[in-house]
């Protein structure tokens, strides 16, 4: 690892580092997009050069793709894999429940494709990205192009009928354009403040049309691996959770599509 690493940059190595312990030989793992995940994926092909450690992996954005490939990753489609047994990302906001906001660098679609076909999910951050109430970080709703201003519309509606603190939008832009996804959509950022039911959220704005995915990931992530700028890494894991949260979870949704891949 580089010296004169900043804090932030050292926790979010830290907790990559630790992650990348639960990858196994045989494993097809999904590689998230970021710079918690970049580290990630380096310290796959270290573990492939030192180890030879032998895994595929599916990676969440062209970029993504592009470093798995300079590390010696060998990559696959998410179709080639058919599913997976891990995937390891970053998150812009973790709560106590391990919900998520993704998507901070336009990469929440085809993160959440590729999250929802694993065994588990594990998210690494540093400490900082705790939150007692998601919303903080403007929520990305991925669009596509066509009608995005009324699609922008609809939305600003819909949230007429939520508990939100603040209901401002913005069209993401890169320089003077307006910001594209790996698929070419638009993106949309709720500046929320606080969201006050997430998983009703995250229903309700994928039934407005135009929208193809919004950045909240509600039962989805497993284990979040945080890193402590003091240098602690701290594992957390869903079934630590109360017993009266895991209940919820189980009986409101579980994973759905857990079985797909059996
Ligand atoms: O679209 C981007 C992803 O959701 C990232 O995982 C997220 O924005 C966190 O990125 P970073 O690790 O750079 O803070």
């Amino acid at each position: 690892m580089p010296e004169n690493l900043s804090q932030i940059d050292q926790a979010k190595a830290n907790a990559a580092r630790k992650a990348v312990e639960f990858v196994e030989s045989g494993m097809k793992v999904g590689l998230g997009t970021g710079s918690t995940a970049a580290w990630m994926v380096r310290r796959l092909g270290e573990r492939i050069r030192d180890e030879g450690l032998q895994i595929v992996g599916v990676p969440t954005s062209g970029r993504t793709a592009a470093l798995a490939r300079e590390v010696g990753i060998r990559v696959i489609t998410l179709d080639e894999a058919k599913w997976l047994d891990l995937t390891i990302d970053g998150a812009d906001e973790f709560d106590a429940e391990m919900n998520l906001i993704k998507g901070g660098g336009g990469a929440l679609l085809q993160e959440k494709i590729v999250a929802t076909a694993s065994d588990k999910m594990i998210v690494i951050a540093d400490a900082a990205k705790e939150v007692a109430h998601l919303g903080a970080f403007p929520l990305p709703v991925e669009v596509i192009p066509f009608g995005a201003e009324v699609t922008r519309g609809l939305v600003e509606e819909l949230l007429g009928a939520f508990d939100v603190m603040g209901r401002r939008t913005t069209i993401r832009m890169s320089g003077d354009e307006p910001f594209r996804t790996d698929e070419g959509n638009l993106i949309i950022d709720l500046h929320l403040g606080r969201i006050g039911n997430p998983r009703q959220l995250a229903l309700m704005l994928n039934q407005v049309p135009g929208v193809v995915e919004n950045g909240l990931f509600v039962d989805i992530c497993d284990r979040i691996v945080i890193g402590h700028a003091d240098g602690r890494v701290e594992v957390r894991d869903i079934h630590d959770l109360s017993i009266e949260v895991s209940e919820t979870l189980i009986a409101e949704t579980g994973n759905i599509f857990s079985n797909i891949g059996d």
